[in-house]
């Protein structure tokens, strides 16, 4: 319907707990009952900064650690008109991970808080829903592929861990918690069941700004 806006929904949680599968899977249910979405997912390894941080997570090049954090940042600023423009033509988007991310990641580095993490985020959009996907470390461990990038060691996933816990507690946020070690089909019914909600009551509201 004219006028009305999609929703902003954000998958987070640690490596492994089956963002990619789950968003893949939440755009397709979506648009089969009549939404328009689109996925989008961060960080967006295409443009320039993109490859830098690419190459960064792949272990290819070393970044000094606040400038890959700023650079994480800058690959969510660059797509904010395009997240804007579709969100106000009605397009819902489902987005794998975001602020909370790069939040979590960098703050379970030595000598950054949460607080210091925050700001280069500060006024994005702000999601309608955050799905956070929650899976054990050790469970994470088991599901393919861990281990390739910079971040996939069972001791940084734990800190990660206890940094989304520590973003949970804002009720500024609608996060809704799924248990992410249940099986797909599962954990798919219920972030669709979710997501339908969310998308019904963003459709008449303004866009939010995250932390502000
Ligand atoms: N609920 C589940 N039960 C068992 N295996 C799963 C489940 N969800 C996803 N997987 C498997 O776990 C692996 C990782 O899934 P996926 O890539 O979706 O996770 P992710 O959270 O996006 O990971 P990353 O953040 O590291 O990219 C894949 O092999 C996928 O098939
Ligand atoms: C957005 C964002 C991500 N990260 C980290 C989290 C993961 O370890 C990788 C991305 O891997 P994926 O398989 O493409 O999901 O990057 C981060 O540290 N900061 C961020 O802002």
């Amino acid at each position: 319907m004219a006028g009305l806006r999609g929703a902003l929904i954000v998958l987070e949680g640690a490596d492994r707990a089956g963002k990619s599968t789950q968003a893949r899977r939440l755009v397709e249910a979506l648009k089969e009952r009549g939404y328009r979405t689109e996925g989008l997912r961060f960080p967006e390894r295409t443009t320039e900064i993109g490859q830098l941080i690419g190459s960064y997570l792949e272990k290819k090049s070393n970044l000094e650690d606040h400038t890959i954090h700023l650079l994480f940042s800058a690959n969510r600023w660059e797509q904010v008109p395009m997240i804007k423009e579709k969100l106000r033509s009605g397009i819902t988007l489902v987005v794998d991970r975001y602020a909370f991310s790069g939040v979590a990641f960098t703050s379970s580095k030595e000598n950054f808080d949460l607080h210091w993490c925050k700001q280069p985020d500060v006024g994005l959009p702000k999601p309608d829903l955050v799905l956070f996907l929650k899976v054990s470390p050790e469970v994470a461990a088991t599901r393919g592929g861990f281990g390739n990038e910079i971040y996939e060691t069972n001791s940084f996933q734990e800190k990660v861990a206890k940094r989304y816990a520590q973003l949970m507690d804002d009720k500024t946020v609608n996060w809704k918690l799924v248990d992410a070690s249940q099986d797909i089909e599962n954990v798919h019914r219920q972030l669709k069941e979710l997501s339908e909600k969310a998308i019904d009551d963003a459709k008449d509201q303004p866009i939010g700004k995250l932390w502000e």
